[in-house]
C-alpha cells in the first residue's frame, strides 16, 4: 500500500437513487461498503441543483463516516452555511453551471483573489482542510496559493478525455501540465490532489506522479461496480494506484 489516498465519489448512486426517487441505492451504503473496500476517504457533490447528493445524504455520511468526507460544493453563501454546519474533514470548492452535465472547468481562483479568501476565512477557522478544483494552470495555482488554501485538486477532466477519444496528441499534452502544475504547487508548499474522469486506463500515469497525495474517482467506479460489485472496483482501482507507486 502507498501513501498515495484513494477518495471514492459517491455521487452517482445518489444519481441511480434520484432516477425513481425513493431511497435505493442509498450513497451512504455504497460509502460505507468503499471504506470496508479500502478507500482512504469519501467525496460527495452538493450541487446546487441537488441533481445527485442530497442535503439529508451529507448529513448521514457525516454520521456513519469514519474516514474523512471531502465535501464538494459551490462558493455559495447557501453552501458555506451548511459546510459550516457539518465541518467536514475537507472542503473543496468546485465552480458549477446549472447547465452542465459535468464540472466542465476548473474554479476561477485567479482575479477573484479577495472574495474567495473571505469565503474560505470561515471553513479554515471551523477546521475544515480547504480545497480548490482548478485547471492545471499556473495563475490559478499562484492565486491558490495566495489566499491560503493548503490543497489543490487539479481537474483531470481534459485528459481522462483524450484518453477515452483514442487522442494520444492530447492526451499527452493534458499529463504534461499535470505533471508540470503538480511540482509547481508542490514546491508552493501545495497539497495536490488529482479528479474527474478517471478510469483504469487511464489512471496509472496519474498516480505515478510521486508528488500526488489524492486521486478522487466517483463515476467510472461506481459503473464499473455494476459488473464486478464495489468493493472488488475499488480494490482494482487501488491496486493500480500502488503498481503506479511500486
Ligand atoms: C468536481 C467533480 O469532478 C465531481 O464532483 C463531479 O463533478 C461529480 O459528478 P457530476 O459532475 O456529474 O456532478
Ligand atoms: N473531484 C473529482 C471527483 O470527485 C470524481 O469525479 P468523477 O470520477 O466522478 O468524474
Amino acid at each position: 500500500m502507498t501513501n498515495l489516498r484513494l477518495g471514492v465519489n459517491i455521487d452517482h448512486v445518489a444519481t441511480v437513487r434520484n432516477a425513481r426517487g425513493g431511497d435505493v441505492p442509498d450513497p451512504v451504503r455504497a460509502a460505507l461498503m468503499a471504506q470496508d473496500a479500502g478507500a482512504d476517504g469519501i467525496t460527495a457533490h452538493l450541487r446546487e441543483d441537488r441533481r445527485h447528493i442530497i442535503d439529508s445524504d451529507i448529513e448521514r455520511l457525516m454520521a456513519a463516516l469514519r474516514i474523512p468526507l471531502n465535501f464538494e460544493m459551490a462558493a455559495t453563501a447557501e453552501m458555506q452555511a451548511i459546510a459550516l454546519r457539518h465541518k467536514p474533514h475537507a472542503v473543496c470548492l468546485v465552480p458549477e453551471k446549472r447547465e452542465e452535465r459535468t464540472t466542465e472547468g476548473g474554479l476561477e481562483v485567479a482575479g477573484q483573489q479577495s472574495a474567495l479568501a473571505a469565503y474560505i476565512a470561515p471553513l479554515r477557522d471551523a477546521g475544515c482542510r480547504v480545497s480548490l478544483f482548478i485547471a492545471a494552470d499556473e495563475a490559478q495555482i499562484r492565486a491558490a496559493h495566495s489566499i491560503g488554501a493548503p490543497v489543490i485538486e487539479l481537474h483531470s477532466g481534459a485528459y481522462a478525455d483524450a484518453w477515452a477519444e483514442g487522442d494520444w496528441q492530447m492526451r499527452d499534452d493534458e499529463l504534461r501540465k499535470i505533471t508540470d502544475m503538480t511540482a509547481f504547487a508542490t514546491d508552493l508548499g501545495l497539497e495536490v490532489h488529482v479528479g474527474h474522469g478517471l478510469t483504469y486506463d487511464c489512471v496509472t500515469p496519474i498516480a505515478a506522479l510521486p508528488q500526488v497525495a489524492e486521486l478522487n474517482i466517483g463515476h467510472f467506479l461506481i459503473g464499473e461496480s455494476i459488473f464486478r460489485g464495489l468493493g472488488p472496483a475499488i480494490a482494482e482501482m487501488r491496486r493500480l494506484m500502488d503498481a503506479a507507486r511500486a
